[in-house]
């Protein structure tokens, strides 16, 4: 085997194992025994998150039910003997306890990008019905502002007939080059989210944050304007920026986690924590 191939496995392990690590210590530290209602989101991250969680113990776990974001983490939770239930039989005055979830990127403010795997609608809808929504990632994730590590673009979920339209309008934001996302090398032509709907992925200049000195230049957002100016084009579903308010924040609604667990390079677990609302 040469070097370079197995120093690029070393690294791969080096990352899977620092996922598990944030993944069973945000376990540890957010599934209180108390708690009977919880979101599973998806991706490769959440893997580790319901091994953690399956783990614990029947003698824990058989009091809770679990809430799926996609067809991946329900098969996932089925697969760990957990109870499943769907986030549409949650009763509207109802809260999830807490929801776990995976990121694209993290910035210093806790706003999210979500969607890489194509999950995004369903990750918003659990994400925002829980008390306690907990980011759950890797050392390569964590960033200061978006766009500055995760350069795919945004994931944007689109009506499949609004897409040339719902492009053309990016561009016209300064997205540079948005492209649907291809269902290759699985599926020819473009790849169809859980819900029916395309995904497009917009790049933009690195999002600013409201402490951020000096003006801004030419083409460059803050997270929550453009979130605020994305979600508004006609044909979108919904935008893979998490961002707003945390739980600390607001008591139901929150799209951005209370925490963000990271796992690092060097075995450790970062935790970056959402700050309360200023009185
Ligand atoms: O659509 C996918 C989700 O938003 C994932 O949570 C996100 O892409 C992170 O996935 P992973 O844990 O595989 O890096």
């Amino acid at each position: 085997m040469s070097s370079s191939s197995s120093s690029t496995k070393d690294q791969a392990a080096l990352v899977e194992s620092s996922k598990r690590a944030a993944a069973f210590q945000a376990v540890a530290d957010h599934l209180l025994p108390s708690y009977t209602r919880i979101g599973v989101g998806s991706g490769s991250t959440v893997v580790y998150v319901v091994e953690a969680i399956a783990a614990l113990g029947p003698s824990v776990t058989d009091s809770m039910t679990f809430y799926p974001t996609g067809a991946q983490s329900e098969a996932l939770i089925e697969a760990a003997n957990l109870r499943l239930q769907y986030i549409n039989k949650l009763a509207p005055a109802d809260q999830l306890d807490v929801a776990f979830d995976g990121a694209d990127e993290v910035d210093a403010d806790l706003n999210l990008i979500k969607g890489g795997g194509a999950c995004l609608w369903q990750e918003k809808v659990v994400a925002t019905a829980a008390r306690n929504f907990v980011c759950v990632a890797d050392f390569r994730k964590l960033s200061d502002r978006l766009g500055k590590a995760w350069k795919k673009g945004i994931p944007i979920e689109v009506l499949p007939i609004a897409a040339p339209r719902v492009l053309g309008e990016l561009r016209a934001m300064g997205a540079r080059d948005p492209q649907i996302r291809s269902g290759l090398p699985g599926k020819a032509g473009a790849l169809v989210t859980d819900n029916g709907m395309w995904i497009i992925d917009a790049p933009f200049a690195p999002l600013r944050l409201p402490s951020d000195e000096g003006e801004a230049a030419e083409g460059e957002w803050t997270v929550d304007a453009l979130a605020d100016r994305l979600i508004k084009i006609p044909g979108v579903a919904e935008i893979g920026l998490f961002s707003g308010k945390n739980g600390l924040e607001v008591a139901s609604g929150a799209q951005k986690p209370v925490a963000a667990y990271f796992g690092m390079a060097d075995g450790t677990v970062e935790v970056r924590k959402a700050a309360a609302a200023a009185s």
